[in-house]
């Protein structure tokens, strides 16, 4: 892509408050697929199924606990029966909460990048299919829950990505229109989730995006995390409707 067929992104919006960012968590801000997978093997071996590999995880991940544990299943024998699929969640994510942030790093630049836009005011949220409370763990115990101003989690809302609600509560809790936001994620469930919801969103090339990139479907692609605050300096008129 050129600058030139991309819609842009302006800050501050037209209403002159700074631009809201909603980010998606696993592939985005956070490398959290080791972790995942330890939690996996755990309740695999548990049930006298094969381990998964790190890469084949990061192909299951993005659509919530639930089916994180149902791709895990079929990757490894039989399909989990649906009547056993709640009770294999629960303790999976009971596993998983023991250790959410073991081996689970932020990405290079996000750190200093949400101290950046912290610091100049813009409001931040993260929007996940992580289930509620491991998010919430997680965020605390890498020292990321203080730049967020609202957190919603796999859920805490009916929906889920990719349909609208989880982003619509976002922008309830944050008091901030659709057109004043710009989502940030990794995979198709965050562009659809974000153009249900009215907002456009850009999605970094170094996630979990279960196929190529360029098919997304994302008003922009970026290689690194810094690269949002020139999403955010472009200054030049926003065309949401364009491409959402
Ligand atoms: O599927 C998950 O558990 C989380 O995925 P997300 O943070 O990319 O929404
Ligand atoms: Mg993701």
């Amino acid at each position: 892509m050129t600058d030139t067929d991309m819609p842009s992104i302006s800050s501050p919006t037209a209403s002159g408050a700074p631009l809201a960012l909603i980010f998606d968590l696993d592939g985005t801000l956070v490398h959290s697929v080791p972790d995942l997978t330890v939690a996996l093997n755990h309740l695999l071996a548990e049930h006298d199924r094969p381990a998964v590999a790190e890469d084949d995880v990061a192909f299951m991940v993005g659509d919530g606990a639930r089916v994180l544990v149902q791709r895990a299943w079929a990757h490894t024998g039989a399909a989990a029966a649906e009547d056993d699929l709640d009770g294999l969640t629960e303790r999976f994510v009971a596993i998983y909460e023991t250790a959410t942030a073991g081996a689970t790093q932020p990405y290079p630049g996000v750190v200093a990048t949400l101290e950046t836009l912290k610091a100049r005011g813009h409001p931040l949220a993260v929007c996940t299919n992580k289930p509620h409370g491991a998010t919430l763990k997680l965020l605390e115990e890498l020292d990321l829950a203080r730049f967020f101003t609202a957190v919603v989690g796999g859920g805490s809302t009916p929906e889920r990505k990719p349909q609208a609600g989880p982003v619509l509560a976002v922008l309830a809790e944050m008091g901030v229109p659709a057109r004043g936001a710009l989502f940030i994620g990794d995979s198709r469930n965050d562009v659809r989730a974000a153009a249900a919801a009215g907002v456009p969103c850009a999605c970094v090339t170094y996630g979990y995006p279960r196929g190529p990139v360029e098919a997304l479907g994302a008003d922009r692609l970026i290689d690194h995390f810094d690269q949002v605050l020139d999403l955010v300096d472009a200054g030049a008129d926003m065309d949401l409707q364009k491409k959402v």
